[in-house]
């Protein structure tokens, strides 16, 4: 277990907080980007911190495992999305669970969920506690007499490598960087890095189908799993390994995306990949966002395959602190183990040339000589701020969130104008203005996954009303022009009006006869992809 300390507010360690002269920068940036001034206003202190006394406690059997001491509480009540970040910011743990269990077996599982059941308690597994759709909250319903916490982080070992299949059997409560490090020495990787991979499991990255980095091909957790083991109170479920099957429908596929109401994922066989040696990257100005969108949709029906395909608008560049000279930058990228990459990245080269992309600078070709832990420094280097940038700028009186969808190729123009014409008047109704930036994070054969940020000036008292006006405007939007409300960040609570909408009736009952059988009482998560009181 790491040694430092979790911010109890915000995102991260402690430690890696922006400081001081750190949030004066970011004020001046979003500032400029704004058009407003922004000041820094004084950071929270857990003493400030309201939370209710439990109502519940573990019993003696239990207590060795549990915690009911105000910090464990506290750090376990909200998972890390805008609305979270501004509760926990003022204070305000209402929804604190009452206490936390850290189970060391699937023994030790079965007992608390024995135990619970027979109470009437509601069980909430708890990963990295990244959930940014309330997946983690304590917001059950009135049913249960209290509520538990199950922190996975204790079961966190690679227990098997199995190198003829390139497969490893790891522990659900394994972070990004805990598993990784156990995979190096192997020469292998899961090559899974959602932006969250410093504190997200295996265990979370199943339960809400995470989607990686990697912009095609295997980047969904989905088809990295071979095998997932799961407690349920009803008894284990636990698939065979394999490398397909067609004998009916799926357990896997029950299991992934089941965000906790079915069981607690304990482990899971997924499958490897050997470590890259040869990348290729270039970036690609466009003179519209269009001519972008155009280009990544042949390059994803190119079979070419880049492992990065991240079209960001000008806007987003911006956010990122890239001045784009155009409407658009493609940063475009291709990785293997086996062969040089000059060839796919020459065609797909040609490809954006002839969508009217330019990349004055040309290529970038590598190859790493055994420096397995390359591609994760560079990761590292890239993507592990952001998370922080956006608790500072809550912090900052700024109201900052991010939405994304899935839709095919040829709806893409009608849902990103829908969205604009829904987010951008909500944004100057409630705040006066805001600018709102999109990328493409992942793309198929058959249509983007396109992923919004939303700024605005926060009114001070108000953040949460005006940040749900703006939400549900994005979502409704989203759903009238044939996407997905959800395309890797999960339903959990916040998505689940928007899920039912989206989900057939016939299956949704499917699923609720399912959840009765595994979970008799009820005490899974419940809250997470359906009403409370809906059995
Ligand atoms: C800054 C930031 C960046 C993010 N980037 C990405 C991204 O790139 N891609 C992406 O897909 N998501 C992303 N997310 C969302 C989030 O990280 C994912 O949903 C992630 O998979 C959650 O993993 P976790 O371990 O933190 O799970 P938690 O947040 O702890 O839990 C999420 C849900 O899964 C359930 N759960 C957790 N562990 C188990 C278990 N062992 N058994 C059963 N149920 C369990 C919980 O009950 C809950 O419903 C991001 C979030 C943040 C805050």
């Amino acid at each position: 277990m790491s040694e430092r300390e979790r911010s109890f507010w915000a995102w991260g360690y402690t430690d890696a907080f922006p400081d001081e002269p750190g949030r004066q920068a970011l004020a001046v940036q979003v500032g400029a980007l704004l058009g407003r001034e922004f000041s820094l206003r004084p950071l929270p202190t857990v003493e400030s911190a309201r939370l209710p006394p439990p109502r519940v406690l573990p019993p003696t059997s239990l207590a060795p495992i549990s915690s009911a001491a105000p910090k464990d509480r506290i750090l376990h009540t909200y998972g890390k999305g805008y609305r979270d970040i501004v509760r926990a910011y003022r204070g305000d743990f209402s929804v604190a669970p009452d206490w936390v269990s850290f189970p060391r077996s699937e023994e030790d599982i079965e007992r608390l969920l024995a135990h619970c059941a027979a109470e009437g308690i509601a069980v909430i597994p708890y990963g990295g506690g990244t959930s940014v759709v309330g997946g983690v909250e304590a917001n059950v319903g009135d049913r249960p007499r209290g509520v538990v916490s199950l922190d996975m982080r204790m079961l966190d070992r690679v227990l098997e490598i199995e190198p003829v299949s390139r497969s490893a059997r790891i522990q659900a409560g394994a972070t990004g960087p805990v598993l990784e490090e156990q995979l190096a020495p192997h020469g292998l990787t899961l090559r899974h890095f959602p932006q969250s991979f410093e504190f997200s499991t295996l265990g979370g990255w199943i339960a809400t189908r995470a989607g990686g980095h990697f912009a095609t091909l295997y980047t969904h957790i989905d088809d990295l799993v071979s095998s997932v083991r799961m407690i349920t109170p009803a008894g284990t479920w636990a698939s065979r390994r394999l490398p397909a099957s067609g004998a009916g429908p799926s357990p896997d596929r029950l299991a992934l995306g089941s965000e906790g109401i079915l069981g607690v994922i304990t482990e899971a066989w997924v499958r490897l990949q050997a470590r890259p040696r040869y990348r290729a990257s270039a970036s690609v100005t466009f003179p519209h966002f269009a001519d972008g969108v155009k280009a990544c949709r042949v390059l994803a029906q190119s079979g070419l395959y880049p492992s990065n395909c991240r079209l960001l608008d000008r806007t987003d560049a911006l956010l990122g602190g890239v001045f784009v000279d155009g409407g658009a930058v493609l940063l475009l990228a291709f990785e293997s183990a086996d062969h040089p990459l000059g060839p796919s990245m020459n065609r797909a080269l040609e490809i954006t040339a002839e969508a009217g992309g330019v990349c004055p600078e040309g290529p970038v070709l590598r190859e790493d000589r055994g420096e397995g832990a390359r591609a994760q420094a560079t990761y590292k280097q890239s993507f592990f701020r952001a998370p922080y940038l956006q608790s500072a700028l809550v912090s900052l009186g700024v109201l900052a969130d991010t939405f994304e969808t899935a839709c095919t190729w040829d709806k893409f123009e009608e849902l990103d104008f829908a969205v604009h014409e829904a987010v951008l008047p909500a944004l100057q109704r409630a705040l006066g203005g805001g600018v709102l930036a999109r990328r493409f994070t992942h793309v198929y054969p058959d249509g983007p996954a396109p992923y919004y940020t939303f700024l605005g000036p926060a009114r001070e008292g108000h953040e949460l009303e005006t940040w749900a006006t703006i939400k549900d405007a994005a979502s409704r939007a989203i759903l009238a022009s044939g996407g997905t409300i959800t395309h890797h960040h999960a339903v959990g609570r916040v998505h689940r009006p928007y899920f039912r909408d989206e989900r057939p009736e016939p299956f949704a009952a499917a699923l609720r006869a399912a959840k009765r059988a595994v979970d008799p009482a009820g005490i899974m998560n419940p809250g997470a992809l359906f009403e409370p009181e809906e059995r």
